[in-house]
């Protein structure tokens, strides 16, 4: 850089960064006049004489590319025609351009002024700067004098004159060199400027595949269960410190990138001003100055990037390490889980045994003899039959098989072999409450010893996820409908503990390839066909079972089936028990639908057999009544309830068979519902401490957008099929109360009734925007453990009930039930206010009447107690939780109605 571009740039440098716009125009004009001068002296322009606009334009823009191509002939020969221009110029122009020249020495000397005082800071700088412009002062002082001289001394004037510009104009043409040099420097700043984004993003991009890894090695730990979690999370603590200060080095760099950008933007700036201007000085100091930022910019990210680079070289590390003891623990996990199941948690494990061993009897690859008793060893829970199954790993099927066989011992168990055949069970296939009462019940007679195996349809709807170690047999049943024989496939797999067969018809009606449960226009046919393949199932295993329990319509076509079918092919050491879970729903269908399973409508439809009360048809729940060993409904009160109307037409039936019919208190499956083991809950809480139940009142009502301003306002639950029994005009009713009490409410249901469903749709629509009502019409069973838990007060206003789950799931939540007094609810929800009951088992508030001033009563004084008695109110939650739901009492009636049957049975024998 020539000294006086030097020193222009830096005093106009420490111009802009101090001074105010004006000021930056001002010192351009100050340069332009300084050039111009030049010029005109070159080319004999009077400095006064206008050229036309598009010329100043033209002379602007192509000063550089003029001052690069020119050559020293073409100066020469232009020097003579300015020559013969400068005699021309008048003495007056002359004094009026050194008076330029003059002022623009004083606003130079001003603006190096103002570098100087703002110099301080750089004294190096400032003397440098002194220096240049010392010089640059100097030559203008000369330029001045010889002005004046050159009236009197004209060619030795502007023989010097010719000098200057010439010195002047390779001065020019080093600068546009610099210049050039430094635009190359900057593409290859940006070229690098590139290459860094690009590496930074590629180090995100391994950042967060490490992130991922990490998320995933975490839910391998939660596998892993409570092995050795101290030494594990300390080694995902270590890594993910590791990833935290990773994560500081790419935030770190991408601000090192962000100072790149801001250096681009003024580079790009500065090559703008480069093509418009010819402020060459300014630009290349701006430059100089630039390229030092760039330099010390580069040198951080640099040395940034080498920091983070080893730090990701150390996370890999980390990350091998800590897949090698993943692997090592889930090793352990395993082989210890296996240990576990066969010690601690048994049910799983067994109930595997013993699937396996009908699977091998079925498949004939050991006798029916051979799996009885190996059945029965599994049964017992028997050491060596563990011992060889734990040993089996890497053995063919066959070794096992051997070594299983080698211990198989005649002998004999007091429980009883027990087969739920059903359309529901929770959660693989649940609609209501029949599904919970499979799980709950085989589960609590599971744990009291007996062999429990559960028989379903395999839905393609179900809840896959629900099972484990579902697979299927490879083994075909062949089973009788309609006059031919079908194919079906056997699954078998555990849930809840539980063995379960899943039946997979090969019918081309593809019976449960339907979407949903119920509600097909062959729900007759596909029931039947399946009651049939199950009875199949059992007889080809050859098993001796003591009790076959059939549930509700659907599987009522069992009883029938076995006694008038199967016990005439010797398989008869089976009892039926039968379980009327709603007489709502008979199973009526014309007398001749009942041909398709193989039983005999002649010898059935008659009035004390089959036949309904309606004319030609018959009906599978009276067929069930008249056939079982032993007929059970769901809680006593229904059991009297049905003996008269609530029979609806099978009154007389349950009668004559009154003897072997009973009602028992269905239970609640108290590990499913459990608010303080609840994975769906926000906040586990138990009794003792309900601060969680208030937490989850408020993650509730955040979810759903209720208001929550008022943590005291009180939430009304109600979870249910909504269909007539369900007291639909009532849940309508409460919609209106509860708001005018105060409170909140919050349904959720879906109806199989369309006029129902379209019903509360509307209402759900007229309340969308409401902040305390929300109608949620689906199913959704995480929502529900979620308003068990929120809720203050639920809601059951059923016309009748059979049993009804919810209101004792509601109790073990504490939310207080307010309920209609009939069936289940009867025996299960006893008034606050009720003085003929003793106090500690009062637990609700009750109503009998199934009109809206009744119920709306019961809400009133429940909302009283509320707001009126708080401490009475906790109390009465407490009190509720801790209430035994469990199937505990239910079973020991179910098993003593099982046991005498079975005892009666073999002494038969
Ligand atoms: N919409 C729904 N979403 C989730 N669970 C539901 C829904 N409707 C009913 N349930 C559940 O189904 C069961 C109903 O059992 P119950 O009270 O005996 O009534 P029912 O068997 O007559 O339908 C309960 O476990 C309840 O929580």
């Amino acid at each position: 850089m020539s000294c006086s571009a030097a020193a222009g740039a830096e005093a106009t440098a420490l111009l802009i960064r101090s001074a105010a716009p004006s000021t930056i125009v001002g010192r351009h004009r100050l340069a332009m006049s300084r050039r111009t001068s030049r010029r005109n002296l070159r080319t004999g322009v009077h400095p006064h004489q206008k050229s036309a606009p598009s010329a100043n334009h033209r002379n602007r823009a192509s000063i550089q590319r003029d001052r690069a191509s020119a050559s020293i002939d073409e100066e020469q020969k232009q020097m003579s025609e300015d020559e013969n221009g400068l005699l021309d110029i008048q003495l007056e122009d002359l004094v009026g351009m050194i008076q330029n020249t003059q002022k623009n020495i004083l606003l130079l000397n001003q603006a190096r002024l103002q570098a100087l005082e703002r110099a301080d800071k750089i004294l190096k700088e400032k003397e440098t700067l002194q220096q240049k412009i010392n010089i640059l002062e100097m030559k203008l002082s000369e330029t001045g004098k010889q002005s004046v001289l050159s009236s009197e001394v004209k060619s030795d004037e502007e023989s010097l004159e010719f000098d200057v510009v010439k010195e002047e104009n390779m001065l020019l043409k080093d600068e546009m060199n610099f210049l050039k040099g430094k635009l190359i420097e900057i593409t290859e700043t940006e070229e690098s400027l590139f290459k860094l984004e690009k590496e930074c993003a590629l180090l995100n991009a391994s950042l967060r595949e490490l992130e991922c890894t990490s998320t995933s090695a975490q839910s391998d730990v939660l596998k892993l269960g409570p092995l050795q979690q101290d030494a594990w999370w300390e080694k995902v603590e270590n890594l993910e410190d590791l990833l935290d200060s990773t994560a500081n080095q790419v935030e770190h760099a991408s601000l090192t990138l962000d100072g790149y950008r801001d250096f681009q933007d003024k580079v790009d700036k500065l090559k703008a001003s480069l093509g418009t201007t010819n402020v060459s000085e300014f630009c290349l100091y701006l430059v100089d100055i630039l390229q030092q930022r760039v330099k010390s910019v580069e040198e951080r990210f640099q040395a940034c990037n080498h920091e983070m680079h080893s730090q990701i070289e150390l996370y890999e590390h980390s990350i091998v390490e800590f897949h090698g003891t993943l692997s090592k623990l889930i090793n352990e996990s395993e082989k210890k889980s296996m240990e576990h199941y066969a010690e601690g948690m048994p049910s799983e494990f067994w109930s595997r045994i013993s699937l396996l061993i009908d699977g091998w009897s079925l498949e004939k690859k050991i006798s029916i003899n051979d799996a009885s008793m190996l059945r029965e060893m599994a049964w017992k829970r028997d050491n060596r039959l563990r011992e060889a199954y734990l040993s089996s790993r890497g053995m063919e099927e066959r070794e096992l098989i051997d070594s299983f066989l080698k211990m198989a011992l005649p002998g004999t168990s007091s429980g009883l072999h027990i087969v739920h055949i059903a359309a529901e069970m929770a959660p693989v296939a649940k609609v209501g409450g029949l599904a919970d009462v499979i799980s709950g019940l085989g589960k609590a007679l599971q744990k009291k010893g007996h062999l429990v195996e559960i028989i379903l349809p395999k839905y393609d709807c179900m809840q896959h996820n629900q099972i484990n170690n579902l697979k299927v047999l490879d083994v075909v049943v062949k089973s009788y409908f309609e006059g031919n024989m079908f194919a079906n496939k056997i699954w078998t797999g555990t849930v809840e503990g539980l063995p379960v067969y899943f039946i997979e018809p090969q019918h081309p009606g593809k019976f449960f390839w339907r979407a949903q449960y119920y509600g097909e226009h062959d729900d007759f046919k596909r029931f039947s066909y399946f009651s049939r393949v199950a009875l199949e199932l059992l007889y080809q295993s050859g098993k001796k079972v003591d009790i076959i329990h059939c549930h509700d319509w659907q599987t009522a076509f069992v009883a029938p089936l076995y006694w008038d079918v199967y016990a005439n092919l010797g398989f008869n050491s089976a009892r039926i028990c039968f379980t009327c879970h709603n007489f709502e729903y008979q199973g009526i269908a014309p007398a001749q639908d009942l041909a398709y399973c193989g039983l005999d409508v002649d010898h059935l439809d008659r009035p004390d057999r089959m036949r309904d009360n309606s004319h030609g048809r018959i009906n599978v729940v009276k067929g069930a009544v008249v056939y079982s060993n032993i007929v059970t409904t769901v809680s006593p009160t229904y059991a009297q309830e049905v003996r008269s109307e609530g029979g609806r037409g099978l009154q007389d039936t349950l009668k004559v068979h009154s003897k072997k019919f009973v009602g028992i208190l269905n239970g609640i499956d108290t590990d499913t519902w459990n608010p303080s083991t609840d994975r769906f809950l926000k906040v586990q809480y138990s009794a003792n401490d309900l601060y969680g139940k208030s937490a989850n009142k408020a993650a509730l009502r955040k979810q759903l957008k209720l208001a929550s301003t008022q943590a005291s306002q009180p939430l009304v639950g109600c979870i249910t099929r909504l269909v007539p029994q369900k007291g639909v005009h009532l849940i309508r009713h409460a919609i209106y109360k509860i708001t005018e009490l105060g409170g909140q409410f919050v349904l959720l249901g879906s109806s199989p009734v369309q006029h129902i469903q379209r019903e509360f749709e509307g209402i759900a629509d007229q309340f969308q925007n409401n902040n305390n009502v929300r109608l949620l019409l689906k199913y959704d069973d995480a929502l529900a453990h979620m308003i068990f838990a929120a809720s203050d007060m639920f809601i059951v206003p059923s016309m009748f009930e059979p049993c009804g789950l919810t209101q004792m799931v509601a109790m073990r939540y504490g939310s207080v039930p307010v309920v209609r007094r009939t069936g289940g609810l009867n025996d299960s929800v006893f008034d606050l206010d009720d003085e003929t009951i003793p106090m500690e088992v009062r637990n609700g508030f009750t109503f009998l009447k199934a009109d809206e001033q009744d119920f709306g009563n019961a809400l009133e004084r429940a909302f009283n107690y509320y707001h009126r008695k708080p401490e009475v109110w906790k109390q009465l939650v407490q009190k509720d939780m801790k209430i035994d739901f469990s199937w505990d009492t239910s079973v020991s009636q179910y098993e003593e109605i099982y046991q005498k049957t079975a005892t009666r049975a073999r002494a038969a024998a």
